[in-house]
């Protein structure tokens, strides 16, 4: 097998989410979600952009299809509006929002691309937030319903399964950082809100084998991935929080049954601790066909008493960054999976995401976007090393097919391999495209 050869079997894709391309956000029956409050809210978002059309994927599944089939993709990874199928998020099903899913579901099967699925990607309904939300154990029963309707409807078709993109996002970034929907900055809140998406995702795994579906369901974890700025005890430690911040915090449960002991002693020494009822680690401890991983940056930090709630200061070393300013560290990407499979059992990994925002705008007809071709290049390296490591990694998907609604950040930060006129929605495709193409139609590539 030649450098940045690839498994025969190797599942190359990309990945978007519901609210970021459908739009649509008001038609044939769907109800609000937190993103279409929280967009529509001054100040929330940047240039107050919002997902009403997006990239108005709900109305071009034909031509969204038809670049995925010239791609060439095994796998396309898609969300499903919650507040769609179930506008007020439990009770009567909306049946125009089946009715949309089994459209692009069954073009995905006619061209031969595998449906992989992500049941919640961010966009809670809103009439569950206006009763707590996550924060309110009655969301756990609310998802476990919403899941059980998707199975039931689906499971005959689609074989992948993702519960939660994203867990730190949807519970600290957006309840305790205050950046994502709903926008609350409670740090007990964040806690309490990770523990019940972690036992809704024990519900839905342990409802997926009770129907006796056997496809594959897991859960998308994004891991920062901290670099020690010294081999020092207090700088390893300082980074080990960072990443059991969002990764540890959530497979542990999953695969061991308990929260990691380094991360529940930090929240204890400052007065918190997750709402644990009895049988929930039973239930979080179900177990898992696969890890999704979203990869998109480092960053080096040290021990700083002063430096937050994790005592975890970042170093800003000069790497290049990409037009969102996030570092670019392709090494890290094979540091987290190897961190991963050590100790999780070498688990069959998915990278779920990973992707460059680059603003290359349309010049001529081409979008010369050499950047995310190097971006993407350097990282694929790393995931050829991983595999040539043992460690099982068994697909890539790249973030995103297209650009589209970066959450806060608007429109104006564009990851996709298709570029879109947002007042036109016109799409066209970029060179990394091309290059994306070539790679997955001979299963490796060569650096330039
Ligand atoms: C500690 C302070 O931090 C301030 C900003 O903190 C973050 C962290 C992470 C993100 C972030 C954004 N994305 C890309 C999305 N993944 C899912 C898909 O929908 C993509 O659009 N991943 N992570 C944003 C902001």
């Amino acid at each position: 097998m030649s450098i940045n050869q690839f498994p025969v079997d190797f599942m190359w894709g990309t990945a978007t989410a519901a609210y970021q391309i459908e739009g649509a956000y008001n038609e044939d029956g769907r109800g609000m979600s937190i993103w279409d409050t929280f967009s529509h809210t001054p100040g929330k978002v940047k240039n107050g952009d919002n997902g009403n059309v997006a990239c108005d994927s709900y109305h071009r599944v034909e031509e969204d299809i038809r670049l995925l089939k010239e791609l060439g993709v095994k796998t396309y990874r898609f969300s499903i509006s919650w507040s769609r199928i179930l506008p007020n998020g439990t009770g009567a099903v909306n049946e125009k929002g089946l009715a949309y899913y089994h459209r692009l579901v069954d073009a995905l099967i006619d061209n031969g691309i595998e449906p992989f699925c992500t049941l919640y990607h961010w966009d809670l309904p809103q009439a569950i937030q206006d009763q707590g939300g996550w924060g309110d154990r009655r969301s756990i029963a609310a998802f476990k319903a919403f899941a059980e309707v998707m199975f039931k409807e689906f499971g005959a078709k689609i074989k992948y399964w993702i519960t939660f993109n994203e867990p730190w996002c949807l519970a600290f970034l957006s309840n305790y950082l205050g950046i994502h929907a709903p926008g609350y900055r409670d740090l007990q809140l964040a806690i309490d809100i990770s523990h019940h998406i972690l036992v809704a995702h024990g519900e839905a795994v342990k409802r997926y084998r009770e129907l006796g579906f056997t496809g594959q369901i897991g859960i998308a974890p994004n891991t920062s991935w901290g670099v020690p700025y010294t081999q020092s005890e207090a700088d390893k430690a300082a980074c080990l929080r960072l990443n059991g911040w969002s990764g540890d915090w959530y497979l542990d449960p999953i695969y061991f049954g308990t929260y990691p002991a380094f991360m529940l002693e930090w929240y204890e020494k400052i007065g918190h601790q997750p709402p644990i009822v009895e049988g929930d680690m039973e239930t979080i401890h179900q177990p898992i066909d696969f890890i999704g991983i979203n990869y998109y940056t480092s960053s080096m930090n040290r021990h700083h008493d002063q430096a937050g709630m994790l005592q975890a200061e970042y170093m800003n070393m000069g790497a290049a960054r990409t037009d969102i300013g996030w570092e670019i560290y392709p090494e890290g990407l094979y540091q987290l999976l190897r961190y991963t499979a050590d100790k999780y059992g070498n688990p069959d990994i998915y990278i779920t995401e990973n992707g460059a925002c680059y603003n290359d705008e349309v010049d001529n007809g081409r979008v010369c976007d050499q950047r995310r071709i190097d971006y993407l290049s350097q990282h694929l390296v790393q995931a050829s090393r991983a595999i040539a490591d043992g460690i099982n990694l068994k697909g890539y998907m790249a973030w995103s097919l297209m650009d589209n609604f970066e959450w806060a950040e608007g429109y104006g930060m564009r990851f996709g391999l298709v570029h879109v006129d947002f007042d036109t929605l016109v799409r066209t495709k970029k060179d990394s495209y091309y290059w994306y193409k070539h790679v997955i139609a001979n299963n490796w590539f060569e650096l330039r």
